[in-house]
């Protein structure tokens, strides 16, 4: 797909009835602020840039001036104090992956990431952080004009580099067709609705009075696109997972399985287990492309939607759905339930769901914990922990109850709950 066009230069004098207060002063706060804002309710939304952000990658937000004021004020987006020579002023760490895996032109799918070499199960593939993030307030109360116009500041405003990586992502299809007509805020709105995705991240309260100490924390959302994670293409079946990590602000990419080289990377855009004409109808209404995964049932010889490989597929899927609900039940008595999270762990498997592998570990653990075998419950605890801890990130509840339960079974509050005493 050829580039998208530059953008056309965007309208910098303020609107006397929308004046704004002076943007912050970047020598001072390393944050610069587009000239125009626009508001959702009360609040007034502007696009905020730390060009400095993640050497010299830079980033920007669209958000109230209130939330840049807090995001700003903590790592990873605080500038480093000049003054204070106590502190330890090493950047936050970005880490640099060799790459083991290239861009290359996938028929019918655009560009995608292909390995160029041997990717073991559990490794690191990508840590990035984001070229452009919004509020989700802003995303969803703003018009869609308004919102491309911030926009359109948020991404003149990054360093050269980032910003040819972020205009050259993809628009979806029927956008593409009708390419020739549009501005460039246009063209800019719909790459970001092409490639965003929603990132949560925890804002904390610093304690002035309690040494720097978080006083209270809460959770944001925002929608947020990467250049080069934006690269990767759907599969039903992905061979990567990924989180997103509030404490750096990156998205970490990790290999679900083993990857060979010269296959594609791919992770999932919608929820695995949903039904195949669900997760068809998103993709197509979404992304605007038709699944053609071997879940969905093609790419497999000989066999088109009605065969009887997918509707196998989905009788598994279904019977995943089904076993999580009944293991999922804590209050009505059952049997058999150790034996029912192992089927899991397999139909799992043979669906090539090595991405969620976590989920039926999980309940596989708490399964022969709740009848009282603590060894079988520790060895699934622990292969729960080693792929939830690279698939999901440290800071899941079900990694600390799982990290608990390895520490001591019998002091676990499912210790022998399915056993009637
Ligand atoms: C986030 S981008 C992925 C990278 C994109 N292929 C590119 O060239 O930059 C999403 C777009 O990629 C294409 N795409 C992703 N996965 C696909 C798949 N499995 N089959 C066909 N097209 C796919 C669709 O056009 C979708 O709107």
């Amino acid at each position: 797909m050829p580039p998208p066009k530059r953008s056309t230069p965007l309208q910098r004098s303020s609107h006397p009835e929308r004046a704004q207060p002076p943007p912050p002063s970047r020598e001072k706060t390393g944050w610069s602020r587009g000239a125009l804002c626009r508001r959702v309710g009360k609040d007034e939304h502007c696009a905020f840039t730390y060009a400095d952000f993640n050497n010299g990658e830079g980033i920007s937000i669209i958000t109230t001036p209130a939330r840049i004021v807090l995001l700003g004020s903590q790592t990873p987006l605080a500038p480093f104090p000049e003054t204070d020579n106590t502190e330890d002023k090493t950047p936050p760490s970005f880490d640099t992956i060799p790459s083991s895996y290239r861009d290359v032109a996938i028929p019918n799918k655009g560009i995608g990431l292909v390995a160029t070499q041997p990717i073991r199960a559990d490794r690191r593939i990508m840590a990035r952080t984001p070229a452009v993030m919004v509020d989700d307030r802003a995303f969803k109360g703003l018009r869609r004009d308004d919102l491309a116009l911030l926009l359109g500041q948020a991404i003149l405003a990054l360093p050269d580099a980032h910003r040819s990586r972020f205009l050259n992502l993809s628009i979806a299809h029927d956008e593409a067709a009708s390419e020739g007509g549009k501005t460039g805020m246009e063209l800019i709105y719909n790459i970001f609705t092409n490639n965003a995705f929603k990132t949560t991240v925890t804002l904390r309260k610093i304690d002035e009075q309690g040494g720097g100490a978080a006083a209270s924390s809460s959770e944001a959302d925002f929608q947020s696109t990467f250049t080069e994670v934006s690269r990767l293409n759907h599969d039903c079946s992905p061979n990567l997972g990924y989180y997103f990590d509030s404490a750096t602000l990156s998205h970490k990419v990790y290999a679900a399985r083993d990857i060979m080289p010269g296959e594609e990377l791919t992770v999932s855009y919608v929820d695995v287990l949903q039904p195949r004409a669900t997760r068809a109808r998103l993709l197509n209404t979404t992304w605007h492309f038709p699944c053609a995964c071997a879940r969905c049932g093609h790419g497999l010889p000989n066999t088109n939607d009605d065969t009887h490989l997918p509707l196998e597929s989905d009788a598994r899927t279904d019977q995943i759905r089904s076993l999580l609900r009944s293991l999922d039940d804590y209050t009505t008595p059952s049997a058999h339930t150790p034996e029912k999270a192992e089927l899991l762990i397999t139909l799992y498997e043979l669906e090539g769901l090595q991405v969620r592998i976590y989920e039926a570990y999980y309940r596989a653990a708490l399964e022969w914990n709740g009848v009282g075998d603590a060894v079988r419950a520790t060895r699934y605890a622990r292969l729960c922990l080693a792929k939830g801890l690279v698939l999901r990130g440290p800071d899941r509840p079900f990694v600390r109850s799982i990290q608990a339960l390895v520490q001591d079974a019998r002091a676990h509050w499912s210790w022998r709950f399915r056993v009637k005493d």
